[in-house]
């Protein structure tokens, strides 16, 4: 998985974390603030239902009572007992104002009250005999309406109501909906007179419940008959006037039906209900009996109001949804930022610990390079202990790290010879404005071998002054042995291999100085091959090679190993005979001469007759005077000697003074 998909992933985690957080801790807010509002909600139901029965049974009642009123009103009774036309002009015009007294009076209850639309007085034969409202209707015929049969059985103050029904109402453009209340008007003596019927506006009525209207906290009024017909016009957009509940919302109305009282809860609604039956619970009014169409009593009344679930509370407070969605906001944003910033971190840890890695690496490197170079390391301290060291110069002392590092001086590992050297070097490193300092010097293995090196030193120094010398120290044999070998061939004659005149030189130097040191005498043999030239001449170049070579292999015959023997150059020879008297020098030079004159060259018959080359040497010998400091005075007086011996006739030996 590359770097970008995982980190879509975690700020995809990261995100969904924070919501599940966030729902977390405010669910059990949200359910508790539900559940608060949920108890709230179905106390205000219980608290409208109790008003809405109430208002209602208010108006009912007083509409009741005014009918009875009216029923036992005098007025009302005169005027059904009056029969057939008028026999005296004082009856006619007694009957005329008792009617004019009778509309009046019944038209100011209209009017007054508001609520009723309509006021109808039938007499015993069911004939209409006096009515208020939208039409004079006087002379039809009422005898088979249900209100008129069941008031003429009625006793004194028992009432009958009808069920809600559409008609025409005086003034209202629209039919509206109402209700007859019928009595019976009995005279005095309990004689039957007639039937009263008050119509009661319903929709007056319900327009006096304060919720009927659903305006109130969304809440609703439900009534219906006792077989669950809707009782209310449709002004709330539930349920058509008659419509059945029963068929419509069949679960709500069993439930309603088991109980006289009640809640419910329906997906969006809590609803409380209770039923009224005007028939038994008319207490309030002064009616005596109450009776109504069978199956449309017990009424049931209900209250709904929304159930109060999430969106509830949330279009209701959209502070809270505000609050809710910024909480969100805020979890996702700082569940993010985490991610990135650990990101971030991460990265930087992770180029962190490659660095490290690559610096690692980089110090192991230069650890394997100090520990492996091809020249020595080492820190001394202050007083010249070894701080560090490295393999190679371990290796070269024959040492562990164990044995010197923090134990050993390193002056003690120079060789006695050159510590001088070291001291003086490593005081400069101390002490000089430069710091540094450098030495060739012999350092002693733990075996004992010594070996030439170079030191090469610096001071590490901060503010508060030394640290450290550190130094690099190369080893010198193989320098020394190419510079021997150089000396060696400088001071070498490439064809008899014997010193040169420089070995000579060299060679005297120390001669005479041991000379002086033991006294004994320094003896000097200056020799030269006689008639060489000739021998150039009539035997080759080769063979005078030859010749030369094989007098210095005779002349290391017969001479001792301490005694020094140079080829000056050309056929001139040079012998430094150390310890030795005049007598000795002598007698070694006459040797040397015999030994020479008595071993011919092989030269092979091109070179001579026989294949042998016959030769002689010359000689002077003389001493190296012990208050000469050079050979130079006795190689003139060896020279001269020589020349005498030339002089003389060559192959002989002569002393020089
Ligand atoms: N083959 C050979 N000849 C050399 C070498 N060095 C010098 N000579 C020769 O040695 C000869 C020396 O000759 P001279 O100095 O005249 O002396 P000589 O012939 O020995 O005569 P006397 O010394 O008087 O007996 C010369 O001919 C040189 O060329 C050498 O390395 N090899």
């Amino acid at each position: 998985m590359n770097k970008k998909t995982s980190l879509a992933r975690r700020l995809v985690v990261a995100s969904a974390s924070a919501v599940i957080l966030v729902t977390l801790v405010i669910t059990p807010i949200i359910i508790s603030n539900i559940s608060t509002r949920f108890e709230s909600s179905r106390q205000t139901a219980e608290t409208l239902l109790e008003g809405e029965y109430d208002a209602l049974l208010q108006g009912l009642d007083e509409s009741l009572n005014h009918t009875l009123a009216l029923s036992e009103f005098p007025t009302v009774r005169e005027y059904l007992t009056r029969t057939g036309s008028a026999s005296s002009p004082y009856q006619e015009e007694w009957a005329f104002r008792n009617e004019m007294q009778l509309r009046g009076m019944l038209g100011t209850l209209l009017t007054h009250f508001g609520r009723y639309t309509r006021l109808t007085l039938i007499d015993t034969a069911g004939l209409e005999r006096l009515s208020t409202g939208p039409s004079e209707t006087i002379g039809t015929d009422h005898s088979n309406a249900p209100y008129f049969r069941e008031a003429m059985v009625m006793e004194n103050r028992a009432l009958y109501l009808s069920v809600p029904y559409q008609s025409a109402v005086r003034g209202a453009q629209q039919p509206s909906y109402v209700i007859d209340i019928a009595t019976p008007v009995l005279n005095a003596d309990g004689s039957r007179l007639g039937v009263l019927v008050l119509t009661l506006s319903w929709d007056y009525l319900l327009g006096t419940l304060p919720h009927a209207t659903g305006t109130n906290d969304n809440a609703h009024v439900w009534l219906t008959d006792a077989q669950g017909r809707w009782q209310l016009p449709d002004t709330q957009g539930l349920f058509g006037f008659g419509e059945s509940l029963k068929d419509r919302r069949p679960a709500i109305w069993a439930a309603m039906e088991r109980g006289n009282r009640g809640e419910l809860l329906t997906g969006e609604s809590i609803l409380v209900f209770r039923t009224h039956d005007l028939r038994n619970d008319h207490f309030r009014s002064e009616a005596r009996q109450v009776t109504s169409l069978p199956g449309t009593q017990p009424w049931r009344i209900a209250i709904s109001v929304p159930r109060p679930d999430l969106t509830f509370l949330m279009l209701e407070s959209p502070w809270k949804l505000s609050l809710i969605v910024v909480t969100y906001i805020l979890a996702i944003g700082f569940g993010l930022f985490w991610v990135l910033s650990n990101h971030r971190q991460r990265s930087l840890k992770e180029e962190a610990h490659k660095l490290s890695k690559n610096a690692r690496a980089y110090a192991r490197e230069l650890m394997d390079l100090y520990e492996n170079a091809p020249c020595g390391y080492h820190s001394l301290d202050e007083q010249g202990v070894i701080q560090k060291i490295n393999r190679t110069e371990l290796q070269w002392l024959g040492y562990s790290k164990d044995e010197v590092v923090g134990k050993r001086y390193y002056r003690d590992l120079v060789s006695p010879e050159t510590r001088a050297a070291f001291d003086e070097a490593f005081s400069a490193v101390l002490l000089s404005d430069e710091h540094e300092g450098s030495a060739e010097v012999e350092l002693m293995r733990s075996n004992g071998d010594r070996f030439p090196a170079a030191i090469e030193a610096s001071a590490q120094t901060d503010d508060d002054g030394f640290q450290y010398s550190r130094a690099m120290v190369f080893d010198l044999t193989e320098r020394k042995q190419i510079e021997d070998l150089l000396t060696r061939q400088a001071m070498t004659d490439p064809l008899t291999g014997l010193g040169n005149r420089r070995f000579l030189e060299s060679q005297a130097e120390l001669e005479i100085a041991r000379a002086r040191r033991s006294g004994e005498p320094l003896m000097l043999i200056a020799a030269d091959l006689d008639k060489f030239k000739r021998i150039n001449d009539n035997h080759g170049h080769d063979v005078g090679d030859a010749v030369l070579q094989a007098f210095a292999k005779t002349a290391q015959n017969e001479l001792r190993d301490g005694d020094v023997l140079c080829r000056m150059g050309g056929e001139e020879f040079t012998v430094l005979l150390p310890d030795t008297s005049k007598e000795q020098a002598l007698m070694i030079a006459e040797r040397l001469r015999v030994a020479v004159e008595s071993a011919p060259v092989d030269v092979g018959e091109e070179g001579a007759a026989d294949g042998y080359l016959r030769y002689t040497t010359s000689m002077g010998v003389t001493q190296v005077l012990p208050d000469e400091k050079t050979l130079k005075p006795a190689i003139k007086r060896a020279d001269e000697a020589l020349y005498q011996a030339k002089e003389a006739g060559r192959n002989r030996v002569c002393w020089g003074d």
